[in-house]
């Protein structure tokens, strides 16, 4: 372990409960108005909770979560790193921006061999997410990508098209598929052969995540690798197909299609090939990864397994090695609250269900899998639902809830972080309905939380990691559409204390963001912050000083 041990406040009051943080993904501080699911639901514990005294906004997007411009919505991989990590890190969306535009991309070994590759007669293959959503991927990154294949010579490329409509607008695929055909286009010709070859809705196909669900992942695999989907002649053919046939198709949950030409698939994935999996973010890219790079792999029939060269735009999990090759170094995100804690013997609890298991943990750890020190964590997992989330708004709150109830009755962590998925995957389906019931579940565990913490005499700190929930739809021209994306607004924080054996007040901070959470469970446990931590939002003074 490499970080040092935190000193203790002389004068800090030990107290018996906990400080239990509550991170409600995705629920912002929005307009106020009837778009507005967080200010629509029935929450009498949030809207007690905005009038406490410890309460502030944070900022939660752009430059405050280390992405590169201030129109980039926050997202859970930023939010949750900002969060546990305390200080702001260049992301990969920035990152890769860098790497493309000063050449570095290509300019070490894992280029080299996917040029190696295509010199060699391989076709490369680029799998990926198209939006300018910038969560996972950016399509300018597709499109640099694919100016250096072509400015290398490379005589045949492929794109296998994940379409969004999650981070960017619901219907908006051809919005980027009908660029990517005509660039890929431009770049064919003189002996060179450009193509989308497959795709599918990325809820359907291939972006599964914390293996919640591996058949979506089967089905990318069925699409990309073996040419098994349903066949179209273009992908904007497959896109305007699936609108037709169901007018209240989206464009996450389209199914996968394969491009043929006579029948035949144009770019099934083939001894010899490389590929090149193009999001910078891990969290849905490692689980392809794996199928593509492991050797004993269980978790479905790949019925063939072609022997190619695969790279990461980055590499996903540091520690695990997935992939084991790649295009960019990921942002190194060290000194982690979590080190800290270890380091000074705090014993702590994560949990959240399936969909943001690895927020709490992976994310919350600047991208690392595992434990820190299992001597001192402990994290649990409750099983999502597989199923779409606008039919089970209250997803596994109470189940959540319920153990971290039991975990503040047992007084053996000090420090309890859990994430409440509600506002956030209910937010992204767009369904207003469900999106008030997931907020108004959030508040009822809010309630039985602050009871319990009040009861075990500990301190609740409740914030958010970006906002989703704070607005369902837009209205333009007088027609209403759905938002399913992140926003850009800012998310409460707010520390109840009902330990009552300290005395914190807010800090005059200016412009405070997630990064300043970090430094202030510090100081909320007692300990005087990392000196290269953004600084807390709570000052502590010894209550017997005080009075
Ligand atoms: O992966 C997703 O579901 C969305 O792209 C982003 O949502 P998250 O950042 O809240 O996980
Ligand atoms: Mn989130
Ligand atoms: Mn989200």
């Amino acid at each position: 372990m490499t970080v040092d041990k935190l000193k203790k406040y002389a004068g800090y009051s030990e107290f018996s409960g906990p400080v239990v943080l509550v991170i409600m993904d995705g629920v912002g501080i929005g307009p106020g108005d009837e778009s507005d699911g967080v200010h629509m639901a029935n929450t009498p514990v949030l809207d007690r909770l905005f009038q406490e005294k410890l309460f502030t906004r944070l900022k939660a997007h752009g430059s405050a979560v280390g992405l590169p411009s201030e129109n980039d919505m926050g997202n859970s991989e930023v939010g949750h790193n900002a969060l546990g990590a305390g200080r702001i890190f260049s992301q990969g969306a920035q990152l890769v921006n860098e790497a493309i535009s000063s050449g570095s991309v290509t300019a070490g070994s894992s280029w080299a061999m996917i040029r190696q590759c295509a010199e060699a007669g391989g076709t490369i293959h680029f799998i990926g997410l198209v939006s300018d959503g910038n969560v996972h991927s950016h399509i300018d990154h597709l499109f640099g990508l694919l100016d250096q294949c072509s400015a290398n010579g490379f005589k045949k490329v492929r794109v296998h098209a994940l379409l969004d409509g999650r981070d960017v607008d619901p219907k908006s695929a051809l919005n980027y598929i009908k660029p990517l055909e005509e660039k890929l286009s431009r770049l064919s010709g003189n002996g060179a052969d450009y193509r989308i070859a497959s795709g599918g809705g990325r809820m359907i196909t291939t972006m599964d995540r914390y293996n919640a669900n591996w058949s979506v992942v089967e089905r990318g695999w069925k699409a990309h690798v073996l040419g098994e989907g349903r066949f179209f002649s273009s992908a904007s053919e497959a896109v305007s197909t699936y609108y037709s046939e169901d007018p209240e198709m989206t464009d996450q949950y389209m199914e996968s299609f394969v491009i043929v030409e006579d029948d035949v698939p144009v770019g099934t994935i083939e001894d010899g090939d490389a590929v090149v999996f193009f999001n910078f973010r891990g969290d849905r890219a490692i689980e392809i990864s794996r199928a593509f790079e492991e050797d004993g792999f269980s978790e479905f029939d790949r019925v063939r397994k072609p022997d190619v060269f695969y790279a990461g735009l980055m590499q996903y999990d540091g520690d695990a090695e997935i992939p084991a090759n790649y295009l960019i170094e990921p942002p190194a995100i060290s000194k982690t609250l979590g080190e800290y804690l270890c380091r000074a013997e705090v014993s702590s609890f994560a949990i959240s269900e399936t969909q943001k298991f690895g927020h709490v943990t992976y994310f919350w750890n600047g991208n690392r899998s595992g434990y820190i020190d299992e001597k001192f964590e402990l994290y649990e997992e409750i099983p999502s639902d597989k199923i779409e989330f606008d039919q089970r708004p209250w997803m596994k709150a109470a189940e959540i809830t319920d153990r971290v109830l039991e975990i503040i009755a047992g007084a053996n962590h000090k420090f309890i972080r859990l994430n409440l998925a509600n506002g956030d995957m209910v937010g992204h389906t767009g369904f207003p309905a469900s999106i008030r019931i997931a907020v108004e579940t959030v508040d009822i565990s809010l309630k039985r939380i602050l009871d319990a913490v009040q009861k075990a005499g500990g301190i609740t700190v409740v914030t958010a990691d970006h906002g989703n929930a704070d607005c369902m739809w837009k209205k333009k021209n007088g027609t209403i559409t759905p938002m399913v994306a992140h926003t850009l607004n800012p998310v409460p924080f707010i520390v109840k204390d009902y330990s009552d054996s300290n005395s914190f007040t807010m800090a005059d901070i200016q412009n405070p963001g997630l990064a300043n959470v970090a430094a202030t469970l510090c100081v909320l446990l007692g300990y005087i912050p990392p000196d290269d931590y953004e600084p807390s939002l709570l000052e502590w003074k010894s209550s017997t000083t005080d009075s």
